[in-house]
């Protein structure tokens, strides 16, 4: 899939924009600060109706707007939709093709996106919450049952967790009643690890090649999926996960009531990561936990393909100065399978000149975009 043409209206720097895109490869260079990666960030909230960088939308409205408009019309192989968000103090208006959707969840997925940044790092680093988000993110721009099943689990939780609060300072809780909400967010729960697992198991092998190759066939890379400690597998089927949770409810229960929430389920899980057995966050230099990143952002871009049989957009945000030739080289060798990439850099000479594609060239300044034609030799 590709975009041709982007339409900005008061997106952060962006005023009014109306540009061209190459299919194939386009790389926006300018100093710092001049909207580089606004661009970039406009690309991804066109997919997933979510900015990478804020949770307010409000931040990404120009200063002096009332509200921001971004739009695009989406090539795939047999269709084309364009796809418009407007947001402003009154939230956020999602459309394909001019018509409103009422849910996100049918928005998402319209346009499948893959972003390096050298925020990337934190998937390893940092808390369990960011590696959730991975998966949402990854998982529901693939899978509209994913989607559907995490809002619809995200309901009962919300539902549960105002129970258990109002509990905690009942004299005779009903706990008949908790145990109905508890039965319902299990069997929910239970398809979202399901799907979780299944992904992820996907994931895990194509990014275990791509890391094996990487690291000059010496480090073998695994993935675990934990809930409440404990290391599923896609193997254990929904029933297993359904009686593996209600047995640690039963065990948790008077915590949850003392402290008015929910202790386990897919809001509470993670995955480890390691590196020839051995935990990658603990031990992980951080160029194995580099590698890791960059082999399990290639892994994605081959399981959308897979899923979907569509190409996704690729984002690569400032992140090629950060690669060495072997890393560049697996990059670029997924990027000449025909992905329509758009790369931010403030120095042309970090741009591999492996690249096969000619890059078209824009120069960005200020909130404006200059094109300036495709570059014969990037280096
Ligand atoms: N809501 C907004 N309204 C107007 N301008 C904004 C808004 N949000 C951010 N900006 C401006 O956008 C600019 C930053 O743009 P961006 O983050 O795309 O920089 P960049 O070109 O990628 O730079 P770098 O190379 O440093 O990453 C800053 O000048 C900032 O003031």
């Amino acid at each position: 899939m590709y975009l041709k043409q982007l339409n900005m209206v008061n997106y952060r720097n962006y005023k009014q924009l109306n540009v061209q895109f190459s299919p194939n490869i386009n790389i926006f260079i300018g100093k710092n600060a001049q909207g580089k990666t606004n661009l970039l960030e406009s690309i991804y909230y066109l997919a997933f109706a979510r900015s990478h960088r804020t949770n307010v939308d409000r931040q990404l409205i120009n200063f002096e707007s009332p509200f921001a408009k971004v739009s695009s019309r989406i090539y795939k192989r047999q269709t084309s939709n364009i796809l418009e968000l407007v947001t402003s103090n009154r939230g956020k208006k999602a459309s394909i093709n001019h018509l409103e959707q009422k849910r996100l969840s049918a928005y998402i997925g319209q346009l499948n996106v893959v972003l390096f940044s050298p925020e990337n790092l934190n998937l390893i680093k940092g808390s369990p919450s960011q590696r959730r988000r991975f998966l949402d993110l990854e998982f529901g721009q693939i899978d509209n049952r994913y989607l559907i099943s995490l809002a619809r689990y995200q309901r009962i939780l919300k539902q549960r967790n105002t129970f258990l609060k109002k509990m905690t300072y009942q004299k005779e809780p009903d706990f008949l009643y908790l145990e109905v909400l508890t039965r319902q967010l299990v069997d929910v729960a239970a398809i979202v690890i399901e799907l979780r697992l299944k992904y992820l198991t996907h994931l895990e092998q194509m990014a275990k090649d791509i890391h094996f190759q990487i690291s000059n066939q010496t480090e073998t890379l695994a993935f675990h999926y934990q809930t409440a400690n404990y290391d599923f597998k896609q193997k254990n089927d929904k029933q297993t996960v359904v009686d593996f949770l209600i047995n640690q409810f039963s065990k948790v229960q008077n915590r949850e009531i003392k402290l008015g929430t929910t202790l386990i389920g897919p809001h509470r899980d993670d995955i480890n990561f390691e590196i020839n057995d051995k935990d990658l966050q603990s031990f992980g230099s951080q160029g194995q936990q580099r590698s890791c990143v960059l082999s399990l952002k290639l892994a994605e871009i081959k399981l959308i393909k897979q899923v979907t049989h569509e190409s996704p957009i690729l984002l690569l945000d400032d992140v090629l100065s950060e690669l060495d030739s072997k890393r560049q080289a697996a990059l670029i060798e997924i990027i000449d399978e025909d992905i329509q990439t758009f790369i931010t850099t403030t120095d042309l000479d970090s741009v591999s000149k492996e690249l096969q594609h000619k890059p078209t060239i824009y120069e960005v300044s200020n909130g404006n975009l200059v094109n300036k034609g495709v570059k014969n030799d990037p280096k």
